[in-house]
């Protein structure tokens, strides 16, 4: 092992280096340090100021999803071989919690399309990758993850939608719901059940697509008005006879459920990430305005029991970060990390909802106003126990993991 005085004089690269090889090291290189600075720069200068008119008007955020691009803060995991950054889960994680500091919706708005892009990297062949991920790259256009349906969110095998294979076609008909960039998307990745049969397992029953926004009847529905994250564009989708062709099956029939699993191995991850972002936010609100009111004759922040709150938030974000450190850490070296990810998502969006909550809290009166950043927050943490997997599926997944599968 190398002394601290020796790797104190090598490059800052090499250093990484032996650190990595005698442990564990939370440096960052100088290349992922450029990336957070980045992302921390545009969430602060383009998403902050933005992000109440966001939240009242609800639109797309198209202004900043187009500048995001330009930047290079979108599309990070689409492969070199089709000219995209290859970036790891670990990079994309703290990109996304720098830019959900700013505003969590607008972040969704930018960094949801990887949910869609996912599984076309993990199992599109070279001309599904270089058709749909290449014109992500080429322009700011953004794509949505077909699988929750009006009546299955938490259970994906009760999915209802069905493809048929009729000659070189498939024919899709069904419902989608709760469908993140539903109305604004330029293409979908799509779970559809095409086994019939109630008995076939899961594992073969589904096969996944993609599909084209312009497909004859595919409507997608009104505009949801959700508690929080209101930026985002959330819609139901009807599909009626959508002709999908063969070319667009992503590896091959009845490999549908396993690809729609191993994606969200890969993007609780960055959701963890999202919501440590959020929490961060609430916990440096919080803390500066613990400075400036005061009470008693003293700020807040020298009153013990809002010190208290403020140090479990502190608790819950060095947690929370260290979760998702290591779930992105682990599938980045290409092993499975279902048990790491359910655990980071799972925590991450309960510290996000405590710290949130508690934030409101040391604001008082002021908290419960719209005039301060708080309250959305504590509006925005929600959906984080909710989406890709609620906290309670989290929960059965680390279960049935730690008891190898039972
Ligand atoms: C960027 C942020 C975007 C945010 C936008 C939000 C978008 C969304 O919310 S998307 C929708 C979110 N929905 C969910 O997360 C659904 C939650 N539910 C689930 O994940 C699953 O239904 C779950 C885990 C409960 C599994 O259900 P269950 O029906 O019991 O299946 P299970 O028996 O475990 O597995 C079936 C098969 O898949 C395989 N499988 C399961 N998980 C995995 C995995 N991670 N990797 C590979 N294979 C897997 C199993 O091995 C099994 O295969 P086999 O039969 O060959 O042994």
């Amino acid at each position: 092992m190398l002394s601290s005085k020796v790797l104190r004089v090598l490059p800052a690269q090499a250093r990484q280096c032996f650190r990595s090889m005698s442990g564990i090291s939370f440096d960052l290189t100088d290349e992922q340090r450029e990336m957070q600075t980045l992302a921390r720069k545009f969430a602060r200068e383009e998403i902050l100021p933005k992000a109440a008119d966001y939240d009242k008007t609800g639109e797309f955020p198209w202004d900043i999803v187009k500048k995001a691009h330009e930047v290079g803060l979108m599309n990070l995991g689409i492969p070199q071989s089709i000219g995209g950054l290859g970036l790891g889960v670990f990079e994309d994680c703290m990109v996304v919690e720098e830019l959900c500091y700013g505003c969590s919706g607008v972040a969704l708005a930018i960094t949801s399309t990887e949910l869609a892009q996912t599984p076309v990297i993990l199992s599109g062949n070279p001309q599904q990758q270089k058709k749909y991920l290449g014109r992500c790259l080429e322009e700011p256009i953004v794509a949505a993850y077909c699988v929750t349906e009006p009546g299955a969110g938490s259970d994906v095998s009760g999915i209802k939608t069905k493809a048929e294979k009729k000659g070189d076609k498939w024919v899709v008909n069904g419902q989608k719901m709760w469908i993140t960039n539903g109305g604004v998307a330029s293409w979908y990745f799509l779970l559809a059940r095409t086994n019939p049969d109630p008995k076939c397992p899961a594992s073969k029953a589904f096969t996944a697509f993609i599909v084209d926004r312009d497909s004859k009847g595919l409507t997608p529905g009104r505009k949801e008005i959700n508690m929080g994250q209101r930026a985002s564009d959330t819609r139901g989708i009807t599909f009626e006879d959508v002709e999908v062709p063969e070319e667009n099956v992503l590896l091959k029939e009845g490999d549908g459920f396993k690809v729609a699993m191993m994606t969200f191995d890969k993007t609780r991850t960055p959701v963890a990430a999202a919501a440590t972002g959020l929490a961060q936010r609430a916990l440096d609100e919080a803390k500066n305005y613990a400075l400036e009111r005061k009470t008693f004759g003293k700020p807040i922040a020298a009153h013990q029991a809002v010190q208290f709150l403020l140090a479990d938030m502190a608790i819950g974000v060095e947690a929370a970060r260290l979760t998702w450190q290591r779930a992105a850490w682990e599938i980045d070296q290409g092993r499975r990390n279902t048990y790491y990810a359910s655990i980071s998502k799972a925590l991450a969006s309960d510290v996000a909802n405590k710290c949130a909550t508690d934030a409101v809290q040391i604001f008082g009166g002021n908290g419960f106003n719209t005039d301060y950043p708080v309250e959305k927050l504590m509006r925005d943490a929600k959906i984080y126990q909710i989406y890709e997997g609620t906290s309670q599926i989290q929960r059965m997944i680390i279960a049935r993991e730690m008891m190898g599968g039972k």
